[in-house]
């Protein structure tokens, strides 16, 4: 059984597809697959802190969290939109089980290193894979939501893409971003396979900008960390992560610069 982590971004939940979640469910039927789905909520939080009348604000696509934001991270991520994720996959036929990073000591986190005072955003420092595996092990899918813990018992805010990337390098697992574009555009057109080199270089030339800056880190660090396969790819294009998980083009794959066996690599003659 290989495990195959599913990032749904807040860009696109509620526009999410039927067969999107049916595809999830083909992943553990007929390609033997164990998929984990870690997602995130951003519009989510936005919309409600706009209500309560907190001001809100991103920087390099993090939000600044004050213990006040906090509370309507945690209330909107680890409730509402985790629970709305579990019941879609049962309404479409599969079982799942949501936790956040705070349960079980999921996701143990400390504050990121960052030259901005951000406030209460955190970064993973690592991954407690016992109660995911006792999920995987029931056949369940588990459905995480991006609040964790640090050893005082204190929560943090981490950015989705970041946390999908720190479960992915803990199972050693394929990573795709699902968000509400075709992958990495550039003058209009998505780049089907973008190296680390050029997505540096369009994120100095503002050509990556705002949430798209954090998917593109994760998906760089991932693959310096050793994770075989990063993609990005649209949650409203039916079939988008078949193809991608069968090999086959759809959204943004990446692939290191450096002489690394990664598939991408080995595909383009680069190793
Ligand atoms: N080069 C780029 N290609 C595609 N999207 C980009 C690019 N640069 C910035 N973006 C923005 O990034 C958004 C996706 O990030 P985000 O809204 O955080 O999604 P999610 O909630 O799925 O994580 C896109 O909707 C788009 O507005
Ligand atoms: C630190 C930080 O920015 N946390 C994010 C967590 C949710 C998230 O990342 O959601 P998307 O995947 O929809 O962007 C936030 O507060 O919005």
């Amino acid at each position: 059984m290989a495990y195959q982590i599913i990032k749904c971004g807040g860009s696109v939940l509620d526009q999410l597809p039927e067969s999107f979640y049916q595809e999830v469910i083909t992943l553990i039927e007929d390609y033997q697959a164990q998929p984990v789905i870690v997602h995130g909520g951003g519009p989510m939080v936005s919309s409600l802190l706009t209500d309560l009348n907190i001001e809100t604000k991103f920087v390099n696509g993090m939000r600044i969290t004050t213990e006040e934001v906090l509370d309507v991270v945690e209330m909107v991520l680890s409730g509402t939109i985790n629970k709305k994720l579990v019941r879609a996959i049962v309404e479409n036929g599969g079982e799942a089980f949501g936790l956040s990073g705070v349960d079980g000591k999921l996701l143990l986190a400390r504050a990121i290193q960052s030259k901005q005072q951000l406030g209460y955003v955190g970064e993973v420092v690592s991954v407690n894979t016992t109660p995911l595996k006792m999920v995987l092990e029931q056949g369940k899918i588990p459905v995480i939501s991006p609040v964790a813990i640090d050893e005082t018992g204190q929560r943090w805010n981490i950015n989705a893409d970041l946390a999908a990337a720190a479960v992915a390098k803990a199972l050693k697992a394929p990573l795709y971003m699902v968000t509400n574009v075709p992958g990495v555009l550039k003058d209009g057109s998505v780049i089907s396979e973008l190296t680390a080199n050029e997505a540096e270089k369009m994120i100095a030339a503002g050509q990556i900008y705002g949430g798209m800056i954090p998917k593109v880190q994760a998906a760089i660090d991932c693959l310096r960390e050793g994770v075989q396969k990063v993609a990005i790819i649209n949650g409203q294009e039916e079939k988008s992560l078949i193809k991608q998980v069968s090999g086959k083009n759809a959204g943004t794959l990446f692939a290191l610069d450096e002489a690394v066996e990664t598939p991408a690599n080995l595909e383009a003659g680069r190793v």
